[in-house]
């Protein structure tokens, strides 16, 4: 059997069983298929939650809801008893964990990136298991990825995965949150990733996790377009982690695509959050998804924000559907004249011109169709 690098995002429900205190009996069931697949060869990234849940641990305020400052003070604590728990656990089993705390810097900037991924190498190689959270007593919400399901999905890429694994409360992605539909139907596998499936993703609503289905599907979205084959599956099954990269059907699947975006396309579609909105008319929509054209000014509409020549921006249809990400020629003053307007006319309205197109296709990413990513090739 093929040896593969397997990313395990564990959430706060599956670590905590959704009490407010670290489930230790079931954590130590999840080192020993981690311990498992790595006497086998395999290479296992863990992306843990808990570190808040386990800073309420020891950390009585008496309040559910937390300010900013309080929330770092928790994960600042609860971290550090976080790793301890999971170095003692993994050490039954004779394995070293090494702790790698990131946040969305670390990811969007070229330099950290590749700092980043080579620290995680060397851990792997050296036969260490790397326990990854998001670094949340320093890193305020304008520098966070927010949350852990889309912080994997860029830990996958990073580590160069076959598999992410999204372990949480539920079985997988149902047709809508059992917690409120219990008739709901477990989706065991999924080859789009449309606004009609994202409908059907809800928030979290215990008050333990942060995100819910949505933002697993965000992580499932990215990850596939990178190549990863994708599972949703409940942390407390039995050998779940196992049994998914032995190929069992567990869960709800998202096959990675078979030709993956390509790099530039991937930090479009998943690096930094985008700078400005354009919405644009119904035939420069069409054009977008149905042939892969780049955007000209004709076809826009509206231009909100207020951004640089090179941001990345979402562009919404008529009907105000996120339909694709791009890179910006122009800076939004400029499309602001430029929009509606034929583009043999830009050098005139500007006094200068960067090319007849507002955003080039080799610079947009449809986020609507997922299904094959024929059209980025
Ligand atoms: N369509 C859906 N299918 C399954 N779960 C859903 C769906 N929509 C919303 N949810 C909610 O998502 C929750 C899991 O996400 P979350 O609470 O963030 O957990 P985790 O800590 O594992 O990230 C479930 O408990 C469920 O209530
Ligand atoms: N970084 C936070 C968890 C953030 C998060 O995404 O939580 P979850 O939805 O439970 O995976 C913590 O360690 O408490």
């Amino acid at each position: 059997m093929s040896k593969k690098t397997i990313v395990v995002k564990l959430g706060t429900s599956v670590l905590t069983g959704g009490k407010t205190r670290l489930d230790r009996a079931h954590m130590i069931e999840l080192v020993r298929q981690c311990q498992h697949l790595h006497q086998q060869g395999h290479r296992v990234v863990l992306v843990s939650s808990g570190a808040i849940a386990a800073g309420r641990e020891l950390i009585k305020l008496g309040h559910s809801k937390l300010s900013i400052s309080e929330k770092q003070m928790l994960a600042a604590v609860g971290q550090c008893r976080l790793i301890r728990v999971w170095d003692n656990l993994f050490a039954l089993y004779e394995l070293k964990v090494g702790q790698l705390l990131l946040t969305r810097a670390d990811l969007e900037d070229r330099e950290r990136y590749l700092n980043a991924r080579d620290a995680l190498q060397a851990v792997l190689e050296h036969g260490i298991v790397p326990i990854i959270n998001e670094n949340d007593a320093v890193a305020t919400n304008e520098i966070k990825v927010g949350d852990n399901d889309n912080l994997s999905a860029r830990v996958a890429m990073l580590a160069d995965a076959d598999h992410l694994l999204l372990l949480t409360d539920q079985r997988g992605l149902f047709t809508a949150d059992p917690r409120k539909h219990p008739d709901a139907q477990l989706i065991k596998e999924v080859k789009i990733i449309d606004d009609t499936l994202r409908r059907l993703a809800g928030d979290s609503v215990s008050g333990l996790g942060t995100g819910g289905m949505y933002t697993k599907l965000q992580a499932a979205d990215i990850a596939r377009r990178a190549g990863i084959n994708v599972t949703i599956a409940a942390g407390r099954a039995e050998a779940v982690i196992e049994r998914v990269i032995n190929g069992e059907e567990v869960g709800t699947r998202f096959p990675g695509l078979v030709n993956p975006l390509e790099h530039r396309k991937l930090w479009i579609l998943a690096g930094p959050p985008a700078q400005g909105k354009i919405t644009i008319d119904e035939g420069a929509s069409r054009a977008i998804l149905e042939r892969g054209s780049s955007l000209l000014p004709k076809g826009i509409k509206d231009v909100s924000g207020d951004f640089h020549r090179g941001a990345v921006l979402n562009i919404y249809n008529p009907e105000q559907q996120l339909i694709a990400r791009g890179l910006s020629r122009y800076k939004a003053e400029d499309l602001r004249v430029l929009q509606g307007h034929h583009s043999d006319q830009i050098e005139s309205l500007l006094g200068y011109q960067y090319g007849d197109v507002a955003i080039h296709r080799d610079d947009l990413v449809v986020t609507q169709l997922a299904n094959d990513g024929d059209i980025f090739k």
